[in-house]
């Protein structure tokens, strides 16, 4: 059992609180006021364009039918297709999942990508089922939301416990109903499938890109700054080895199974290797381990949540002693939270600007699919640094103009540029 279960919920899970989608709507609010003559058209934003619930009934390995709740939400298409990343986990709920659907349309328009946000997700704890059964799980949760994605209409990704496995299944279940090989149905895939490289590193490359960005504005060299990590997957693996790599100290990293520290730097590669064999971090060699509280209280430079929504809530963030926070995860950060990191002096790079690299290659991968031209990893990740730099440098720009904090700032940016789409484009058939 995780020894997270043992702790007091985060606040955002506590019954009576906003949830996530009453976060995203209050970041909403906030930010109404500096959208001038666009603020006619806030409510947009406010309701997701499409909502599908749909019941995944799948024969297990045991001949037993077992029922899975699905969820697929496009939040808005103002700007394009949607695009979002599709989530297996044990506590999705409706809520979360339109709150990561309309995160997602915030991202696409502030890295200014040719989408809206969508997002999707599958109510079950992945590690229970054997690899055959997720596979048929996967098949029919695509068929039932096959009528609204489409490379054209709703292009699904991998997030939390899904991966170019998933994406492959997805791929060619939709291919198989469609009649036709559709690779830009989803992106994320393996290679042999018209998947694109550096997209399994892309999301981590681009939370160490806007991280070494905003170190340098801080005065903190990236060489010798101490780093703590929250969750050691996909994104926060790669963030701490290429920080590592950097010659950055990583001193604690904290996943489902524990807390690991080590004040001179743990050896990243060997942790990485660990969690291939052991799954977890827990018991890594060269650590001690910590208490999943005393995490959030370590004297760092750099602090990257790259877990799940609501970690840092108002019980933890007054202890928080990082100089700079970059989000890895998607909403990691409850507004109240948000408040006290803010009067604290901490530098937070929000989740839409910071884990925005990750559908920046896929939405490379998805130009590559249409052309069939497929470009090198190099060219990739300078295109992929490149956009971050000059995302980063607008949405510092916007802070630097209004005096706000890069989350206002960036929300600024991605809501003008998604409500002037919903002006221009006109409301009648
Ligand atoms: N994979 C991607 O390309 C992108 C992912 N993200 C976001 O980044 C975050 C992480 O995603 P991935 O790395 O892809 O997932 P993953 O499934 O590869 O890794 C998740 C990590 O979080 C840890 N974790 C789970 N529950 C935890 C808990 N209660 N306490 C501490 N650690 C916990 C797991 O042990 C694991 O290390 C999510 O918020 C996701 O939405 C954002 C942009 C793109
Ligand atoms: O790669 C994508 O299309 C989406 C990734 C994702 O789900 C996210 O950025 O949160």
């Amino acid at each position: 059992m995780s020894q997270h279960n043992t702790h007091a919920l985060p606040s955002y899970l506590d019954p009576g609180h906003l949830g996530p989608w009453g976060i995203y709507l209050e970041q909403v609010d906030r930010v109404t006021p500096y959208l001038g003559r666009q603020a006619k058209w806030v409510e947009t934003l406010k309701r997701p364009k499409r909502v599908l619930i749909v019941d995944i009934p799948v024969e297990l390995d045991d001949g037993t039918i077992a029922h899975f709740e699905g969820y697929r939400v496009q939040h808005n298409v103002s700007r394009g297709p949607g695009k979002g990343g599709v989530r297996y986990h044990q506590d999705v709920t409706l809520s979360e999942v339109m709150a990561l659907a309309a995160w997602m349309s915030v991202k696409a328009a502030a890295v200014n990508l040719p989408f809206g946000g969508a997002k999707g997700g599958i109510r079950i704890d992945p590690r229970n089922y054997s690899r055959a059964e997720l596979e048929r799980i996967t098949r029919r949760y695509t068929s039932e939301i096959g009528s609204i994605i489409g490379p054209h209409k709703d292009i699904p990704a991998p997030d939390v416990n899904t991966n170019a496995q998933t994406m492959a299944w997805m791929m060619d279940t939709y291919s198989m109903n469609q009649g036709a090989t559709t690779t830009g149905v989803v992106t994320g895939k393996p290679i042999a499938l018209g998947g694109s490289l550096g997209r399994v590193e892309a999301t981590g490359r681009g939370v160490f890109v806007v991280g070494t960005a905003a170190a340098e504005q801080n005065g903190i060299p990236v060489e010798g700054a101490r780093i703590c990590v929250q969750g050691f997957g996909n994104v926060g693996g790669t963030a701490a080895r290429l920080f590592y790599e950097a010659g950055a100290k990583i001193v604690a990293v904290q996943d489902h199974t524990g807390t690991v520290h080590n004040a001179s730097g743990l050896d990243v590669l060997r942790l990485l290797k660990h969690v291939e064999e052991t799954g977890g971090v827990a018991g890594a060699p060269d650590s001690e381990p910590l208490n999943a509280d005393e995490f959030w209280g370590l004297d760092t430079d750099i602090l990257i949540p790259a877990a799940l929504e609501g970690q840092i809530h108002e019980g933890n963030a007054d202890r928080i002693r990082a100089r700079i926070i970059v989000e890895g995860a998607n909403g990691p950060t409850t507004p109240e939270a948000d408040d006290i990191l803010n009067d604290k002096g901490i530098f937070i790079v929000p989740d839409v600007l910071a884990n925005a690299g990750g559908v920046t290659v896929s939405y490379f991968e998805w130009v590559q699919d249409f052309s069939s031209f497929f470009w090198t990893e190099d060219e990739i990740n300078a295109r992929l640094e490149r956009m971050m730099h000059t995302a980063y440098s607008s949405v510092a720009g916007v802070a630097a103009q209004h005096k706000v904090s890069l989350r206002t700032a960036a929300f600024i940016a991605a809501c003008s540029r998604i409500l002037e789409a919903r002006e221009v484009r006109g409301l009648y058939p």
